[in-house]
């Protein structure tokens, strides 16, 4: 569905003279230091995938994106989407692509979303017959039906979501671009764009690209996360596999049916004893040294357990590590 070959962009950033005519002389003749945005990177994405895209302020997701949207152009390396150029195909890759900002809404802020969602039929040219039935089943989904005569600035930052994707998918787009959609949400609206984001991949097929700095997105929706940092794609694989390759502690917490003879930390070199209370015992342990498994049935040497608790290094600090 998407493929980026050595894909790389770089802005010439305007000289900081104080002549005016100095700087558009240096601009003109291509002077003045480079940014690199985007260094290089490769990565497909199959139909029907829901990948993260994360990193710090100023990491190259947005230039991505756009490169992607073909608002951009490459400084080199190539982009297919469904392989289409979709710089030199603008128009047709556009009918292949919905965008969501959780930011700002892409729906006119004083009309009713109705005439928002006539504006962009008109815009994509939907046949009448085809919008009516889109939106009847977008209605189903996101339950536009109380939403579609009031002005867009007067709805909930989550009904406005709903609009906005909605108006995202009215052209039935195969490929959704979302960027920060929960932001700003409270927590019962996050868990509901959540909800629907996820049926849009599962049950309408939508391939979708996220990019957000909340992990609990990334965590809740995505399958697979690619990291980008300075413009170069730093990781590309699981959230589980991320964790491991970070190697932040993994919590096991035990309870023994009576009080467990626990060997003293010499005799168990592969983990760390937080805690022990009673029948309790709490261990830190390193997946990426040994299988939890494995951890399970060395604790069971020790008594008869009851109850086991798991809990794996916060996402937060996974990435935190990274960047
Ligand atoms: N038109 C431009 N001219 C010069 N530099 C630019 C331009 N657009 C982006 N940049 C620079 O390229 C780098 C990557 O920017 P980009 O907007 O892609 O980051 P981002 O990961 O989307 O950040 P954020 O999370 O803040 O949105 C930044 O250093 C930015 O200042």
């Amino acid at each position: 569905m998407i493929e980026v070959r050595n894909l790389h962009k770089s802005f010439r950033l305007p000289p900081n003279h104080p002549s005016r005519w100095e700087r558009l002389k240096s601009v003109l003749s291509g002077a003045g230091a480079e940014k690199i945005a985007v260094r290089e990177i490769n990565f497909t994405i199959e139909q029907g995938e829901f990948v993260g895209y994360i990193g710090p302020n100023g990491a190259g997701k947005s230039t991505t994106i756009k490169m992607l949207a073909g608002i951009l152009h490459p400084s080199s390396g190539e982009v297919r989407i469904g392989g289409l150029n979709p710089h030199k195909d603008r128009r047709r890759v556009a009918s292949r692509i919905g965008v969501v900002f959780g930011q700002r809404s892409q729906l006119w802020w004083d009309l009713p979303v109705r005439d928002s969602f006539d504006i962009l039929a008109a815009m994509y040219r939907i046949d009448p017959r085809r919008k009516a039935k889109t939106l009847g089943e977008l209605d189903e989904l996101l339950e536009l039906r109380d939403l579609m005569d009031v002005p867009v600035r007067k709805l909930s930052l989550g009904q406005r979501m709903r609009a906005d994707l909605a108006a995202a998918l009215l052209h039935e787009p195969e490929l959704l671009f979302l960027d920060e959609p929960t932001i700003g949400l409270d927590i019962l609206a996050k868990r509901n764009i959540r909800k629907l984001l996820s049926t849009v991949n599962r049950e309408l097929g939508k391939t979708v690209l996220l990019t957000t700095h909340d992990m609990d997105d990334i965590e809740q929706l995505c399958s697979r996360v690619m990291v980008i940092n300075h413009g170069s794609l730093v990781y590309d694989g699981t959230i589980g596999q991320l964790r491991e390759r970070i190697g932040l502690p993994t919590l096991l917490q035990v309870t023994f049916t009576s009080e467990a003879d626990v060997p003293g930390p010499d005799a168990l070199p592969e983990f760390s004893i937080a805690k022990t209370s009673g029948r309790g015992l709490a261990i830190h342990f390193n997946r990426r040294d040994i299988p939890a498994m494995e951890v399970l049935r060395k604790l069971e040497s020790f008594g008869t357990i009851i109850d086991v608790h798991m809990e794996e290094p916060d996402f937060e600090e996974v990435i935190h590590q990274i960047y």
